[in-house]
């Protein structure tokens, strides 16, 4: 296992061999995840001026704990039986320089203690260290990913862990001073005694850290990020007063054990009794977040199924939004108990929404099983999902600026939606947000309004690269005729444009495929002046053609005169019934392609095309052969990829190059 100490060091070190070789048993010594000895490293060596998010993210997992127990005491009464009052304990002790948080939660046993605190089990772990590294002030990030216990690390330099399992016997005490991994070993009396169940947690407060032993410190944390949670958080013992004494009055009056927070389960409260500071407040210590709530949705919803809704859209994007792994975020509660939070309460494509959905109605003793097939719970997905799509809508239409930075975070993933749901595909449409050649926040009913005469099709172009694909040929003759183009740049493009869907009739049209006619389209007057202009070199397409089509042999299925070029001289297509070019370059990275060749496409009006007829008709095959690869070539370029032979192709442009020069 990862967190054991390497077999290969020293006997003594190792857990087994220094539980069974002394009758008084020494520590375990165990080192942490490699990806936890970085994480700390950095906490360590860094300088984070939001300290106070160690506080919040204890009190969450107490509250987890907590929670938890709850929920396994439905099964097992027993659990809760002699100490049934669940509450979190802060205690600050000035002379020992300690702030001890505790609950009498679930509790962790020696293995949870390994496997719980010596990992980081959540995936994107290296991507968040990486970007902790590059980071100025980390905080915020710490924030964002929620490294949850360690970040006590920020403000203690040795931490003591005391826990016992709810129903356990045993009491173990994992302790570190963040450096060189943990000890574990049996609590001894005195801590076993302190911990009949749950978990202690004594932070060895650092120097510049020490303000955290105020009492109205402690309080500020708990109120700005923690007055939400569920159960009553206890002050107890003695803490500094604000002038950093501990004796007098006040510091009397500390020791006194007394409730700080609200402990309400705010999302059960009516609307008109919350402000919007009390939402980010929640929506805070709800979802670990650091950021204010884009979109806040609360509801009370009544009739065949009656449950509290409190969701939040976070105004910025998170680090796992594109695991695999991760699916909806919402906390399933009954009445008021905590169950899951992998009840599948939205689809996939709204797995940024983030908080909190409380039923009356489903029984307690859920197992997580049930809930995959639970027809209540199916209902309540779909009544969620179609309020979170309409409150989306009412903010689009109400708040454009609060919208656009929704779906600049979000719009990628909301887009799976078309092609995972559907039923809601006009609804989704109907929110997309699309950059195109007119401008950026365009929507789909702004680009059917301005459709231009005779245009029967959204036309757009799918690419990773924004600018590169303003820059693209495929435009030309788009641009000539004042026809708007949508520039698709997220990757899911690439798949829901490939469902043949339509937006009010329109279909969708990807300038990179199959045949393209804007005949019927009049050119704009620029456009059409240049166009006027006598062309004097008119070439013979089919002389051409079949020039350019003996050069490239295999490497296209066709080549034809363009439709779309008006400047370039050449682009390649997909056939009209395969993979957009996008498409097929996405699915040939997952070696999932399928082999489709491209057609080119010949501006016949360009030089370099009037050129490959003048070469073969002079009998000059070689040179013939040369401009023919060339123009494949500079097509593949234009489309972001790189010649087959770049070597080749650089050679062939020297040659090309070098005989055009004037002979000295
Ligand atoms: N007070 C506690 N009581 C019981 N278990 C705990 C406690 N604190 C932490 N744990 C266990 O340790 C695990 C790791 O905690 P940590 O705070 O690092 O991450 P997390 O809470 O799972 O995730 P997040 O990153 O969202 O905080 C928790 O999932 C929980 O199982």
């Amino acid at each position: 296992m990862s967190t054991d100490t390497q077999s290969d060091a020293p006997a003594e070190s190792r857990p087994e061999a220094a539980a069974a070789s002394s009758p008084e048993f020494r520590a375990e010594v165990h080192s942490f995840q490699a990806e936890v000895a970085e994480l700390l490293h950095l906490m360590v060596h860094s300088v984070y001026s939001e300290t106070d998010v160690f506080l919040r993210e204890l009190i969450s997992n107490a509250s987890d704990a907590c929670d938890r127990l709850r929920w396994e005491a439905i099964a097992r009464p027993e659990l809760l039986a002699d100490d049934p009052g669940l509450t979190i304990r802060l205690r600050p002790d000035s002379a020992a320089g300690t702030l001890t948080v505790s609950d009498n939660g679930v509790g962790m046993d020696r293995q949870e203690l390994v496997d719980n605190l010596g990992t980081i089990a959540r995936s994107g772990t290296r991507a968040f260290v990486g970007k902790l590294a590059e980071a100025k002030d980390g905080s915020g990030l710490i924030g964002q990913f929620g490294v949850g216990f360690y970040a006590a690390f920020m403000v203690a330099d040795r931490i003591e862990v005391t826990s016992r399992r709810a129903g356990s016997p045993e009491t173990w005490m994992w302790r570190s001073t963040g450096a060189n991994g943990f000890e574990l070993e049996p609590a001894d009396a005195a801590g076993a005694a302190r911990v009949g169940r749950g978990t202690e947690i004594v932070l060895h407060l650092k120097e510049d850290a020490k303000k955290y032993l105020q009492v109205h410190e402690i309080e500020r944390v708990v109120h700005a990020y923690s007055d939400h949670i569920q159960f009553p958080i206890i002050l107890v013992g003695a803490g500094e007063t604000s002038t950093g004494e501990t004796a007098g009055d006040e510091a009397e009056s500390a020791a006194t054990p007394r409730q700080i927070n609200t402990a309400s389960a705010v999302w059960q409260r009516s609307k008109s009794e919350l402000k919007p500071d009390d939402y980010t407040q929640a929506y805070r210590s709800i979802c670990g977040a650091f950021d204010e709530p884009a979109v806040t949705l609360h509801y009370r919803a009544e009739g065949r199924q009656s449950y509290a809704v409190l969701l939040f859209v976070p105004s910025s994007s998170m680090f796992d939004l594109y695991d695999p792994a991760r699916k909806s975020h919402l906390k399933l509660y009954v009445r008021r108990v905590y169950i899951t939070d992998d009840a599948v309460l939205l689809p996939s494509w709204l797995r940024f929404v983030r908080g909190v959905v409380d039923s009356e109605d489903l029984p307690l003793n859920l197992s997580r099983e049930m809930l995959q097939n639970n027809p209540q719970v199916a209902a309540m997905r779909k009544a969620i999902t179609g309020k979170v799509l309409s409150e989306l809508e009412s903010v689009a239409t109400k708040d454009a600026e609060t919208f656009a930075t929704v779906w600049e975070s979000f719009g990628a993933v909301i887009k799976e939606g078309l092609y995972e749901e559907p039923d809601r595909r006009e609804q989704i449409l109907g929110l997309a947000r699309f950059t195109s050649t007119t401008g950026t926040g365009r929507t789909l009913a702004q680009y059917v309004a301005d459709l231009k005469e005779n245009q029967t099709e959204i036309y757009y172009l799918a690419g990773d690269d924004l600018d590169r694909l303003k820059a693209n040929p495929k435009l030309e003759a788009a641009r000539a005729r004042g026809i708007e183009v949508l520039l698709l740049t997220d990757p899911v493009d690439a798949l829901w444009t490939s469902l043949r869907i339509d937006f009010k009739g329109k279909g969708f049209k990807s300038l990179s495929q199959g045949e393209v006619d804007f005949s019927l389209v009049p050119l704009a007057e620029v456009a059409k002046a240049e166009s006027e202009t006598p062309d004097d070199k008119a070439v013979d397409e089919a002389a051409v053609i079949a020039a350019v089509k003996l050069a490239l042999g295999e490497r296209v299925s066709d080549v034809k005169a363009s439709q779309r070029l008006t400047d370039s001289a050449a682009c390649l297509v997909a056939g009209g019934f395969g993979p957009d070019r996008e498409l097929e370059r996405l699915l040939a990275k997952q070696n999932r392609g399928s082999g489709t060749k491209p057609i080119l496409e010949l501006n016949m009006r360009h030089a370099l095309v009037g050129a490959v007829a003048q070469e073969s008709g002079a009998g000059h095959a070689e040179e013939a052969v040369d401009l023919a690869l060339l123009l494949f070539e500079q097509a593949q370029i234009l489309d972001g990829e790189l010649p087959d032979d770049p070597a080749a192709f650089a050679r062939r442009l020297n040659r090309l190059v070098t005989r055009g020069l004037p002979t000295s």
